[in-house]
């Protein structure tokens, strides 16, 4: 689905990313793990577009079809090719109703309808309910909800989750492990997660990779996940 090699990012003079491999299997869902100021957001913004990388390669791959180099691609190209983002910042049309921000996620992508994909109201059925309701007027769980569905509107092979826990409650938590499982079980999904909370990440997550100061430090299934790896590396 995803691949890549030796790549090496800078934010002026400091250098970030070190030569970085890492593959992202179809169908699995993969965690990028690491202490705060690691990497994570970096590497996750150097394959949406949003930052450009230094050297090495980053190559989309799908079967059937030649292998292309997503470096060369701006962001709209990722998105089209089929590459969607959550990121930290949360940020939605809180004047428009959740309706009229999914059909404007809609806009990204090259379907002539505005129509809303099925598998969005049967993840998210709460959403459908609330779908003439402003995103200003929804509960801080279920605008995260709607940030997860306006992802889904440009119907993503691959889906990258920057921190989707963080605020928020067990409740919500629970449920949110649910939705990724089953947006790989049942809709194929491939998925990149950045997140902290080890429970959740044991239950949702396939594969594991370890960021320290921008390296790619150990990385497996996620049953190798153990705790003397984590003390290594996260929590030494
Ligand atoms: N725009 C920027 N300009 C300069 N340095 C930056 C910029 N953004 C991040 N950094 C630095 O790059 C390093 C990696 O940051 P990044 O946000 O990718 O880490 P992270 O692992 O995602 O951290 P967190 O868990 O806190 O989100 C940090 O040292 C950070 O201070």
């Amino acid at each position: 689905m995803l691949s890549l090699r030796a790549v090496n990012q800078f934010y002026g003079t400091s250098h970030i990313l070190w030569d970085l491999d890492l593959e992202l299997t179809p169908g699995e869902c993969t965690c990028i793990i690491g202490a705060p100021g690691m990497g994570k957001t970096t590497l996750v913004n150097c394959i949406t577009g949003y930052l450009p990388v230094q050297s090495g390669s980053i190559t989309w791959l799908e079967a059937g079809q030649p292998p292309r180099d997503l470096l060369t691609q701006p962001i709209e190209g990722r998105t089209a090719l089929g590459i969607s983002y959550v990121a930290q910042d949360r940020r939605m049309f809180c004047q428009l109703s959740v309706e009229a921000n999914l059909q404007i996620a809609r806009l990204a992508t090259q379907a002539s309808s505005r129509s809303i994909p099925g598998m969005v109201y049967e993840l998210f059925p709460e959403l459908y309910s609330l779908r003439h309701v402003r995103g200003a007027e929804l509960s801080g769980e279920l605008q995260q909800q709607l940030l997860l569905a306006r992802a889904l509107m440009t119907e993503p092979k691959l889906l990258i989750l920057d921190e989707p826990t963080l605020g928020s409650g067990q409740r919500f938590i629970s449920e949110l492990g649910n939705t990724i499982r089953r947006m790989s079980r049942d809709f194929g999904l491939t998925i990149l997660l950045v997140e902290q909370r080890l429970s959740f990440i044991r239950r949702v997550a396939d594969r594991f990779c370890v960021l320290h100061r921008g390296r790619n430090v150990a990385q497996g299934n996620v049953a190798l996940l153990d705790d003397k790896l984590l003390s290594s590396w996260i929590d030494p």
